[in-house]
């Protein structure tokens, strides 16, 4: 995780608190509610510090309060973090203490801030959560809730392959090109599915050797996890963990465009402009990841799968116009996201 920097702290507030039953260090971090109500995932995750976990945790706040302003929601950004002691599991009663941990402090911000699964969360964690507050989305669908978001978020990334690959390419047909996608998890596993139905040439990975049995299901080729930077393809999926695209990294990129899930995927927001001086389109992480947190939002509000279904697939619209605003305003395609999230928010706070 690329946690080196400290992020730019613009936050409405952020607790960082010793879990008082599992002695845990967890933060909370509630970037904007300017939008509506915060809606960010928690975070289970190993760090060498509290100071790397807390960076991490505004930087992933803050990139959900974009997220959620470009995909159009009434929602606000925040994120919550456990941090886990290097070489510990969190298993058995101290996971449970340290979510419940996690509850009493999401209840203290008073519904400013929901929480939801996220990377090393599911489901039925939330369930612990909610025993202490309300101010929890993504309950298993058996009790009521709305169930894990991957399905939806990889759909919002499949719906961005096409506008992607029309931007770089002049046309949006997948059949014939090819992918490396880094990471075959939750989301990652899903849509290296739907690319290979598409009929895309896949160059597939993940530190977790038992994925290997998807590639040979899909027909992919498994590449190493330190091969997926450096083995040639049209397009680069990130789908692991974020922070792989550095000033180091993106000199000998062989690629044309990165699209993908994973949060976070530049080292720097200055990294952007790196990837546009080597020709590489980048369509934003919080702009095509949107996907879970439209499906959330939209179980909240009562929508129909159909609904939910075109407001994901709508996910691709909103990278055109990104992609448009950028070549209009002569910037990069985040700074165009950027732009058009922070316009939404100052349009409200006026
Ligand atoms: N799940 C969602 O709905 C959702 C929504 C928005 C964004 N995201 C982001 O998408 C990314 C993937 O999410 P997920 O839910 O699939 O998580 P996951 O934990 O299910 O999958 C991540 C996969 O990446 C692999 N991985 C980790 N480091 C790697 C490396 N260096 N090289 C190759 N593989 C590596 C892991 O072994 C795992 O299989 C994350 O960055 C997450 O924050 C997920």
């Amino acid at each position: 995780m690329n946690a080196n920097t400290a992020p730019d702290f613009t936050h409405e507030r952020v607790i960082t608190a010793t879990g008082a039953r599992s002695g845990l260090t967890i933060i909370v971090a509630l970037h904007s509610s300017v939008l509506g109500s915060a809606l960010g995932g928690c975070r289970v995750w190993q760090y060498d510090s509290y100071v790397d976990a807390q960076a991490d945790a505004l930087r992933l706040s803050s990139a959900m309060t974009r997220k959620n302003s470009v995909a159009g929601l009434a929602a606000g950004g925040g994120k919550s973090v456990i941090m886990v002691p290097r070489g510990e599991k969190l298993e058995g009663e101290r996971r449970r203490n340290a979510l419940l941990d996690l509850g009493d402090i999401i209840e203290m911000l008073g519904g400013k801030y929901r929480t939801a699964e996220d990377v090393g969360t599911t489901e039925h964690d939330m369930l612990v959560v909610r025993e202490q507050t309300a101010h929890v989305v993504g309950l298993p669908a058996e009790d009521g809730g709305a169930g894990e978001p991957a399905d939806a978020t990889a759909l919002g990334v499949f719906s961005s392959i096409a506008p992607t690959l029309e931007a770089a390419f002049g046309s949006g047909e997948i059949a014939g090109r090819s992918f490396v996608i880094s990471g075959l998890g939750q989301v990652g596993s899903r849509l290296a599915r739907r690319l290979a139905e598409a009929g895309a040439t896949l160059s597939v990975t993940d530190i977790a050797d038992s994925k290997r049995a998807l590639a040979d299901e899909l027909g992919a080729t498994w590449i190493q996890p330190a091969d997926a930077l450096t083995t040639p393809a049209d397009v680069f999926v990130p789908a692991g963990l974020g922070g792989v695209l550095t000033a180091e990294t993106i000199p000998a990129l062989p690629f044309k465009a990165v699209v993908g899930p994973a949060n976070n995927p530049l080292g720097r927001a200055e990294d952007a402009q790196l990837l546009a001086d080597r020709g590489i389109l980048y369509a934003p992480d919080f702009v095509v990841n949107a996907g879970g947190v439209i499906y959330l939002e939209g179980a909240v509000n009562g929508l129909s799968a159909d609904e939910v279904d075109e407001r994901l697939v709508g996910v691709g619209d909103v990278l055109r116009r990104v992609f448009a605003t950028a070549v209009e305003r002569e910037i990069t395609p985040l700074a165009a996201a950027e732009a058009i999230a922070w316009e939404r928010i100052d349009a409200a706070r006026a």
